[in-house]
């Protein structure tokens, strides 16, 4: 996990009020609008929560004042917690004490960058200086040099802090079943993936400790970690993490923003599925009686698409376009989204609700809702969480609040919008208001629920963003009261009631005009909802024919309850909730209206950046199109080519054999074998051809090289795939290296020449290298007290080839290291190319013979702290294509620039070769 950092970060950190708060550059015309520039009033906003909120008098300006200030910069340290601490300490023990000795004219200290008080081991840090003291000052050069460099290998990850929280309060555990179902870009999910493999790397060593003399392999020194007391937990496979985490997203485009974030992570325990999570399919496991044994989750994270008014200090566009229509027209989609997690999860396990908007009826509301759609509060408990986090400032959540209608008007309660309809008749402006959104009225059991357990967060406090977050237990199995029958969820009351109520009315008075009244029941019939039937008709069909083939094998919310009182699947009566929606691709990314009713627009928005806030319907793609995923095929242990694999590694007998997984329909390894966890493999073996739309799964382990060397084994061990392998690997494909300077010059040239005698420059592994034959082998960074020793452990991938040596390292990868390890700018030499300028790698420049952050690229372009706003744009992936690769075999971005550099080689000789290929090596690193 995280370890050695994988690359796809992004650009650069600037002070606060240098910010941008939206917009982008589009025809290369930067179009962002300055947040200070930006007219921050918008009444409605002002006069809703100055009523709801509930804040007392002299609150009200230090939250208003908050919310109109630009958000610090923060980041966090990701990757294993021993990585994390590694890259920490460098900001701590270099960079921290320059800053921290800068003064202004008056003499007063700079403030430096400070770690964020509530979370954990100083992993988060916040910085409010202000953007002309950065400029200003050489050391602060230094730091942003260190931030870009890590944030580009992804050893930091920039997350807003409230953003943070609720994968702190998870209470997740190694070893559990996590699914987070409105997932990208896949900050939080990052956090999640961390916690899954919690102390993994401290286990995992020590098994290969204890079984070292019988596999016949060294042992590395000691060293102490800082996740030494996790070593019993979840050590059952090994101590490789055997938990799961699953990655959800609606939207296509966004899950594969979601790959991109996690894929850093190089994690054999995800899953990333590209599902409505309204409608989330169940999850078949092997084994059960009768076939039906489904997955259900300990933890689940329901981070759900929100207004996100909490985002006010980032967004420029929220102040303009904030109304109350946008929460009220999400609130049905939170509630479905929270009653599926419920119907999902374990008993015992919990949800995280958590949105970015401070309106009661995204929030409160929504959990009101869905526990009593789930039975009540005997089936869902809602936690206490005042003892998360401590020293984080929050609020209760509200006991009492108003609901805004469109037009502005706040309503207290659902008989006050009832007392309306019946005087006046409806009206466009209350039409999206509905009972459930309301309080719970006074002695039902709803009003029980603790709303005040709920957390909310507000700008005001600790300088942050707003936020939401309340924690769900499930206590009991339920069956949900289907949507129709619960208390009015549905937007507006039924055309017939309309009717009624109209024709119930006392005839108008002499001279009263009876226009405004057949307008607004016209308004309301002809804004009904279009149903999700009637959005996907194949769903409507299945409606009849409830069975596994005709809904193509995808199970639903019903096939829990079936699950659970053991109906049959066929003679359940489903309502429009449970229908089993075909898997038209396209269509079940869409639980909007289609075509939109008026006022639709509310139901696409989510929080900025989001690419449902477009509201134009998109047609259905089909399978020929960009949704068609490689499938998942596991190959055998017994495999020729994992026999090989197996044969020239030396590989220990240990090592599972049967995870072996390949992304073609023929089965057979042809450039990748990745490698996953067994619940992984049972789970995508068993819903292989189900409908459920698994699009990233597998670790790359190993790639094909075109090698002639007779002997020479094809497959290379690919970084990702490396710690997971390293330990397994026989001692003979076994490098030690012990010094940093050799390391430094590993990290600077990028072929270090062997052959006539030049081995000898390499100290400590000259000899050995020179003597090792041609191919892949696993390079051990060994830490030791010695001065020139290393004091963390890292493991890398080495190519030996005929004359020279590389490691398989991407430029970022290299000049992090450089920096980070040495302090050390000196631009890479690649020797292939002697005359060639020294390239830097992205986010730098090459000045006076040094690696220097590109300012004019990393710091004036960044997109604003922002991690729903700043992931929302694809980005360059490191080799210059776009992330958004399929990660399937030689399909995708990353994948088919790593095959045509292994091509470059393939073709001619690897040394010579090399040369004529434009600077390839330049951009990998080489294979050489
Ligand atoms: C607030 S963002 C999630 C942010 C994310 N948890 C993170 O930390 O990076 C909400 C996400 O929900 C997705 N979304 C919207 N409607 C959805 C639905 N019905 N099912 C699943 N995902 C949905 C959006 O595409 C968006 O990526």
């Amino acid at each position: 996990m995280g370890r050695g950092g994988k690359r796809g970060g992004r650009g650069g950190f600037k002070g606060r009020g240098g910010g941008r708060g939206g917009g982008g550059r589009s025809n290369g015309e930067d179009n962002r609008v300055s947040f200070d520039k930006v007219d921050k009033q918008n009444d409605k906003l002002e006069k809703f929560y100055n009523t709801v909120l509930d804040l007392p008098e002299e609150e009200k300006a230090e939250f208003w004042a908050a919310l109109k200030r630009e958000l610090p910069n923060s980041f966090r340290f990701a990757g294993s917690k021993g990585h994390a601490l590694a890259v920490q300490r460098q900001l701590k023990e270099r960079y921290i004490p320059e800053i921290s000795k800068i003064s202004h004219y008056d003499g007063t200290l700079v403030e430096p960058p400070k770690p964020v008080p509530w979370y954990p081991d100083e992993l988060a840090w916040w910085m409010t200086t202000p953007k002309n003291v950065v400029r200003r000052f050489p050391p602060f050069a230094a730091f942003q040099k260190y931030l870009v460099s890590e944030t580009s290998v992804g050893n930091i990850s920039r997350q807003e802090v409230v953003s943070m929280i609720p994968p702190l309060v998870m209470d997740l555990q190694p070893g559990m079943i996590v699914l987070d179902m409105c997932a990208a870009p896949g900050s939080k999910a990052a956090q999640l993936l961390e916690m899954v493999h919690r102390g993994e790397e401290t286990r995992v060593r020590k098994t290969l400790k204890d079984h070292a003399e019988e596999d016949g392999r060294a042992v590395s020194p000691y060293v102490k970690q800082d996740d030494d007391d996790e070593l019993f937990v979840d050590s059952s496979d090994d101590g490789r993490a055997t938990g799961l985490l699953i990655a959800n997203d609606s939207d296509y485009k966004r899950s594969h923003m979601l790959i991109h974030q996690l894929k850093r992570l190089s994690s054999p325990n995800l899953i990333v599925t590209n599902h409505d999570a309204t409608l989330y399919p169940s999850i078949k496991l092997p084994g059960g009686a009768g076939g039906n044994r489904y997955l259900k989750f300990d933890r689940i994270l329901a981070d759900v698409p929100c207004s996100g008014d909490g985002t006010a200090r980032k967004n420029v566009n929220l102040w303009k376009d904030w109304n109350p229509g946008n929460a009220l027209g999400l609130y049905i989609t939170q509630v479905r989204i929270l009653v599926r997690a419920l119907q999902m999860l374990k008993v015992g396990g919990r949800v995280v609700y958590s949105t970015c908007s401070m309106n009661p009826v995204e929030n409160e509301a929504v959990i009101s809702s869905a526990i009593e759609r789930c039975g009540g509060l005997a089936k869902v408990k809602l936690l206490e969480s005042d003892d998360k986090l401590p020293l984080l400032k929050r609020k209760p959540g509200l006991k009492k609040w108003g609901i805004m209608d469109k037009g502005g008007r706040i309503w207290n309660s659902w008989a006050e919008v009832e007392q309306r309809i019946k005087d006046y008749g409806s009206d466009n402006l209350i039409e999206r208001l509905v009972e459930g959104m309301f309080n719970p009225l006074e002695g039902t059991p709803s009003s029980e629920i603790p709303f005040e357990r709920c957390m909310r967060v507000y700008a005001h406090q600790q300088d942050t963003g707003g936020f939401f977050i309340a924690i769900l237990e499930k206590q009991s199995e339920f069956r949900a009261t289907p949507e129709s029958e619960a208390k009015k969820t549905e937007p507006k009351p039924p055309i017939s009631a309309i009717i009624d109520e109209i024709e119930s009315k006392p005839a108008p008075a002499e001279g009263e005009s009876v226009a405004p009244k057949i307008e607004a029941a016209d308004q309301l019939i002809q804004s009904e909802p279009v149903t999700e039937t009637e959005v996907a008709p194949v769903a409507r069909q299945n409606q009849e024919i409830p069975t596994a083939d005709a809904t193509n094998g995808v199970k639903r919310a019903a096939d829990d309850e079936a699950e659970l009182d053991g109906l049959s699947q066929a003679k359940k009566l489903k309502t429009k909730e449970e229908v089993d929606v075909s898997e038209e691709p396209g269509l079940e990314n869409r639980t909007v209206h289609y075509p939109p009713p008026p006022g639709a627009e509310l139901d696409l928005t989510t929080r900025p950046g989001d690419q449902r806030n477009d509201p134009t319907p998109r047609p259905p793609r089909n399978r020929g199109g960009q949704q068609f995923e490689e499938p998942f095929k596991y190959i055998s242990g017994s495999h020729e080519e994992v026999k090989t694999i197996e044969e020239f590694y030396k590989l220990s007998p240990r090592f599972p054999r049967d995870r072996f997984l390949v992304r073609n329909a023929q089965g057979e390894p042809a450039k990748t074998i990745y490698y996953t966890t067994s619940l992984i493999r049972d789970i995508l073996t068993e819903n292989e051809g189900k409908g459920i739309k698994f699009i990233h799964g597998g670790v790359k382990m190993f790639m094909k090289q075109d090698v002639q060397k007779e002997g020479v084994c094809k497959w290379r061990i690919q970084s990702e795939g490396m710690p997971i392998l390293e330990g397994y690997v026989g001692e003979e494909r076994v490098v030690r290296l012990y010094k940093k300077e050799t390391l430094r010059k590993l990290l600077i040239e990028m072929f270090p020449k062997l052959s006539d005698g030049e081995w000898k420059n390499l100290d400590e592994i000259g000899e050995h290298v020179f003597k090792l034959g041609m191919g892949c082998c696993v390079l051990r960074v060994e830490p030791s007290d010695a001065e020139d020793g290393f004091n963390e452990r890292m493991v890398l991938p080495l190519w030996r080839s005929l004359h020279s040596l590389n490691l398989m390292l991407a430029k970022e990868d290299r000049t992090a290291m450089l920096l980070r390890l040495f302090n050390d700018t000196t631009p890479l030499v690649n020797n292939h190319f002697p005359q060639s300028k020294p390239e830097p790698a992205e986010g730098f420049k090459i000045e006076n013979g040094e690696t220097k952050v590109d300012t004019s690229a990393a710091i004036e372009s960044a997109a604003p702290v922002n991690d729903q706003a700043m992931d929302a744009e694809i980005k360059p992936g490191p080799y210059g294509t776009v992330v958004a690769d399929k990660d399937a075999d030689g399909k995708g971005g990353l994948d088919v620039k790593a095959e045509q550099i292994a091509k470059g080689e393939e073709t001619g000789g690897p040394e010579t070769q090399l040369n004529g290929t434009g600077g390839v090596e330049g951009q990998l690193g080489g294979v050489s």
